[in-house]
């Protein structure tokens, strides 16, 4: 008899045995649909003596019921599976969910229903039809996106279809992707650029496993010398993945893509609407994709005939996963690279430690690219001590800060000024009984937004609008914000410059494609003065006209207990440094500080990166910490707090005895509540010699809590929080 053994989606069960009914073709990796108890369950065919199952006798074999018609997963993808499920201490069908698109894109291609807006407006409105026919305009989609873009309920938009408002639209799934242009238009590479392309094109067109760190300058044109080999793979017919560490980013590569190639990419990100979402993902597989631009979850997709990786900002946190599958795709694209047998990318001008000792030892080949594009020079960076330059009471700007933005008012250059906080003020107090305004669900401070005039928690959502008394002591009028958040720092731009033209960028701001594009263009067309944002304007950015960079608080990121805080501070004030002087005029970069003296800033005024990866790699070497040690986490939350301690004590009661691997904790998690979850952790530190997978599994393996007890494991943690 034929049975096949399945890796199967049910949060219970992992794997199953089937029979597979006469004249049915189930190779491996095929989707498949199989009864489970009165139901039926999504299956992948894998190879039976990969996974372990429960021997099953052939005659209580049910059959399986269908295979789905996409092509196969293939044998790299699935070895990629099973590799990142071990790495990571993750159920192998929690990694294999990230690579399938939604059910419907499995079953087959066709036609969905979307809907538009006709034209026809009757002369009197409800003000909810008049709020969805502003917010509707140009848009298409299903009636419950449409529904969430304009605010209103689904009922509304259906009586607007009855009325004539709205129309229905056929839309072709399986229409395909216009083909890109490798010649469209091919830039003129400086000779450094020249070389470090046909390195990429040659590692393209020979096929086979190669990891590259681009290492560039801020400007270098690292994106041009990586386009041609993209443009390589387009003339040999591979598909390239480009992972871009924030959907934000998106919109300004694609149109660098289009004016490079002649059409858009394809995009992967959570902001799809469903169409497209099955457009894409039948393309993939159908490998008619060429090109595909995404967020991380764009990795584990199955593309046909993958032939080139690219993980662009490699540096960037993001790239690491903090729930569901705790996985960092720029580590995992190197081994999907492995798997898939092609090259991969990395590129950054202010790479990962980690990244750097590969390439030392030689794992990784490091391509340089010293010097910025068509002349221009990196920018000045200059230090402003603020304890003896502060600046004026209530106030965030020094004066030396505020002398060069007015001075670049009036040459009609553009100003960055930047401060990774979103919002007016970090904490909101009451002056009279000191109550502070502090999210129930989290251990934080509620973040006062003056735009939206509200309260949020920056980690759960939690928001209140801004009440007119203490909700303490009843006091009106009463309410002080402590700190500043970028909003204030707008206000203060705004007080001593009545007539420069500010803009906010944050992902409050920023949160459609829409916008982000209108940003792009009204900085580009001289509309704006002066930026004020958060990390989202620190990269990826090309305002020629941008001549003066100031870093409000460099010192931020240097508190808490990130144990990669100076690392982080030197990229962040790297890479926001790096957007000024790109064009023809020289740039100018001020970093405000109290600390002129740490490390990581004396680095960065004197642009000596090397002493500062020095310094770090040394302390890192000291401390046993990556990439010279290795750590894991281990997280523990319940709502009930009780639970949490005693589940969080179970584990560290039995923690293993081992010489090259030391345990730290249980402790009560920086964030110790978060969304009602009350959070204990664990951290462990080990010598780069343990197998510490196996000592994680082994340990958390033999203990049993109760329901509501969560307990993650987070391999090469980025947040301690
Ligand atoms: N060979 C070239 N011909 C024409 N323009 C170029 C060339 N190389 C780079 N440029 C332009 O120079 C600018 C900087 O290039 P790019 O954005 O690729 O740099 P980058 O290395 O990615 O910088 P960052 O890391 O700061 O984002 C871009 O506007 C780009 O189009
Ligand atoms: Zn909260």
């Amino acid at each position: 008899m034929n049975r096949v053994r399945l890796l199967v989606f049910n949060p219970v069960l992992n794997v199953l045995d089937y029979r597979v009914p006469d004249g049915m073709a189930t190779p491996l990796g095929a989707l498949v649909v199989a009864p489970l108890g009165p139901r039926q369950v999504l299956g992948i065919v894998w190879e039976p003596d990969q996974l372990e199952g429960e021997a099953v006798a052939d005659s209580r074999l049910r059959p399986l019921l269908e295979v789905l018609p996409v092509p196969p997963i293939p044998a790299p993808l699935r070895r990629l599976i099973e590799w990142t499920a071990d790495y990571y201490c993750a159920p192998l069908n929690a990694v294999a969910r990230m690579m399938l698109g939604p059910m419907a894109a499995l079953r087959g291609g066709g036609t969905a229903t979307e809907y538009r807006l006709t034209g026809v407006e009757p002369a009197r409105l409800t003000p909810q039809r008049a709020a969805a026919l502003d917010a509707l305009q140009g848009e298409q989609a299903s009636i419950r996106e449409l529904a969430e873009l304009a605010s209103v309920s689904d009922g509304v938009l259906r009586g607007m279809v009855s009325a004539g408002m709205l129309e229905a639209v056929t839309v072709d799934l399986d229409r395909p992707y216009p083909r890109a242009n490798p010649k469209h238009a091919a830039p003129d590479l400086s000779d450094e650029q020249a070389a470090a392309a046909d390195t990429f094109v040659a590692a393209v067109r020979d096929g086979g496993f190669q990891p590259f760190l681009l290492d560039g300058v801020t400007g270098s044109g690292k994106t041009e010398c990586y386009f041609e080999a993209v443009a390589e793979a387009l003339n040999t017919g591979k598909q390239v993945l480009v992972l871009l560490p924030e959907i934000a980013l998106t919109e300004n590569f694609l149109r660098r893509f289009e004016a490079r190639f002649g059409v858009p990419p394809v995009l992967w990100h959570s902001g799809l609407k469903q169409s497209e979402r099955r457009r894409a993902w039948r393309a993939i597989v159908a490998g008619q994709a060429q090109v595909v631009v995404g967020a991380r979850s764009a990795l584990f997709l199955p593309y046909a005939r993958l032939g080139l990786i690219v993980v662009d900002e490699a540096h960037e946190v993001s790239f690491k996963q903090d729930d569901g599958v705790r996985y960092n795709a720029r580590d995992v694209a190197v081994i999907r690279a492995r798997f898939e047998g092609i090259p991969v990318i990395l590129a950054s001008a202010t790479p990962a430690l980690e990244s750097l000792q590969l390439a030392e030892s030689g794992v990784y080949r490091k391509i340089d690219l010293p010097s910025r594009f068509g002349g221009a020079e990196l920018p000045d960076i200059q230090i402003v001590d603020l304890r003896s330059e502060a600046p004026e009471r209530g106030h965030w700007l020094s004066p030396r800060l505020v002398r060069e933005l007015k001075l670049r008012l009036e040459r009609g250059e553009q100003s960055l000024l930047f401060l990774n906080r979103r919002g007016y003020a970090p904490l909101t107090l009451c002056r009279h009984c000191g109550y502070r305004f502090q999210c129930p669900n989290c251990t934080a401070w509620l973040v006062e937004h003056r735009l939206s005039r509200r309260l949020a928690c920056h980690h759960c959502g939690h928001e209140v609008p801004v009440p007119d008394a203490c909700p303490e002591c009843h006091t009106p009028d009463c309410l002080v914000a402590c700190g500043p958040g970028v909003e204030r720092i707008a206000d203060e731009v705004a007080e001593i410059m009545p007539d420069a033209r500010v803009a906010i960028v944050t992902s409050d701001t920023l949160n459609t494609p829409e916008k982000i594009g209108e940003f792009v263009a009204a900085a580009e067309e001289k509309l704006i003065d002066v930026i004020v944002g958060t990390q989202l304007v620190t990269k990826g950015y090309h305002f020629p006209e941008l001549t003066l960079v100031g870093v409000v608080d460099a010192d931020l990121g240097l508190e808490g207990g990130d144990l990669r805080a100076a690392e982080r501070t030197y990229q962040q004030v790297a890479q926001v440094a790096g957007r000024a002087g790109r064009g023809e005029k020289p740039g100018e970069v001020l970093i405000q500080t109290r600390h002129p003296e740490a490390t990581v800033i004396a680095a960065l005024a004197a642009g000596d990166r090397d002493a500062f990866y020095a310094a770090e790699a040394e302390a890192r070497r000291d401390a046993g910490a990556p990439p010279f040690g290795r750590w894991a986490a281990i997280i523990v939350s319940s709502e009930d707090e009780a639970e949490a301690r005693d589940a969080a004590r179970a584990i560290g009661g039995t923690r293993p005895n081992l010489p090259d691997v030391m345990i730290l904790g249980p402790a009560p998690a920086p964030l110790s509540l978060l969304r009602g979850r009350y959070r204990y952790r664990l951290l462990i530190n080990a010598r780069r010699s343990a197998q510490l997978q196996d000592v994680i599994r082994q340990w958390l393996g033999g203990l049993k809590f109760p329901p509501g007890v969560r307990v993650g494991v987070d391999i090469d943690p980025y947040s301690f929080v």
